[in-house]
């Protein structure tokens, strides 16, 4: 199953809002309706958005101000993930060069992806040692945020394959749950076994002993190595730290983002109150409750044991 794909014309994409309920393909053929569908969700994930973004250029239409401002819009529908940004621009730059040339490049980016993931996925089930092992991971990081299979959960699902997985522990996830609804779903589907477990009972499971790796995905890779990625990672890595398990960062060289020195730099996308005050539209806080909502943090590279891209293992 492809997650995101360009199908006679226009894009087609799982509506991951409302999985794990209903699978349902939406066709995109404006980049209105994909600004949109980058804004809520409904395709996620660096890799996925890499790819969105460069098929998005494709949807621009009009006079060349009107689509150098669609352009602009789908660059910036979401901050952290360098990958979207990467990704308009693969396909922007061929414009002078026509239609057929921002097609090819934007179809090598969705191809190079597909690679890209299979490529981590044997490079991250090589680095661990084990054949009984024990994974902790949080948001989702499967074939959803890419094309099919994924970065970190791609990794896992090799592990799975070669019979070397023991088990995932997967984070919920809040505030919406990409571990709880996605990630369920997809090790479900691999036929991986997992249990699910609270976010703050992540850095405490790790003490008690029962995780052999973390794995994450990530959203930018400062060129220090410090890496954003979902909320939620960070304290996993002062869990890990202290508790002498390997913390691991899987992504292309694609969220590699050479241009931003280090993890103080990096742009923290807050998604506002009403995804912490309410669950798909229940009310959980009093009327008027606050919120501070930013949907990653970053990781200080001294905290993070490799970084497994699909070209290389890199340690500090
Ligand atoms: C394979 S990278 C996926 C990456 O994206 C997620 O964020 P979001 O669900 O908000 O797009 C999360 O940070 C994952 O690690």
């Amino acid at each position: 199953m492809r997650t995101i794909d360009w199908v006679d014309g226009a894009i087609e994409l799982v509506d991951q809002t409302l999985l794990p309920d209903k699978c349902v393909t939406l066709r995109i053929e404006t980049v209105g309706e994909l600004v949109d569908a980058i804004r809520r969700l409904a395709v996620r994930g660096a890799p996925a958005l890499g790819v969105a973004g460069a098929l998005g250029v494709l949807l621009a239409d009009g006079e060349p101000a009107q689509v150098a401002e669609q352009i602009a819009a789908l660059r910036a529908a979401r901050p952290t993930a360098v990958n979207l940004a990467w990704g308009v621009d693969q396909a922007a730059a061929q414009l002078p060069r026509g239609r057929e040339a921002v097609l090819a490049a934007a179809l090598r980016v969705r191809d190079d992806d597909l690679a890209a993931c299979r490529a981590m996925g044997e490079r991250g089930a090589d680095l661990l040692e084990g054949d009984r092992l024990r994974i902790m991971t949080v948001c989702n990081t499967g074939g959803l945020a890419a094309v099919e299979r994924g970065t970190a959960l791609g990794v896992v699902q090799t592990l799975h394959e070669r019979g070397r997985l023991a088990e995932v522990l997967a984070l919920e996830t809040r505030p919406l749950l990409q571990g709880a609804r996605l990630t369920t779903w997809e090790l479900a589907r691999m036929g991986a076994p997992h249990r699910l477990i609270a976010d703050s009972a992540g850095p405490y499971l790790l003490a008690k002993g029962g995780v052999d790796a973390v794995l994450i995905g990530a959203d930018r890779i400062a060129a220090n190595g410090d890496t954003a990625n979902k909320i939620g990672s960070y304290a996993l890595a002062l869990g890990a730290e202290r508790a002498g398990v390997p913390f691991i960062v899987v992504a292309p060289e694609t969220t590699i983002d050479p241009g931003t020195p280090s993890g103080d730099q990096i742009d923290i996308e807050d998604r506002g109150a009403d995804e912490i005050v309410t669950i798909r539209g229940v009310r959980l806080a009093p009327e008027g409750t606050q919120a501070l909502n930013p949907a990653f943090d970053v990781t200080p590279h001294d905290l993070i044991t490799a970084i497994v891209t699909d070209k290389r293992v890199i340690r500090p």
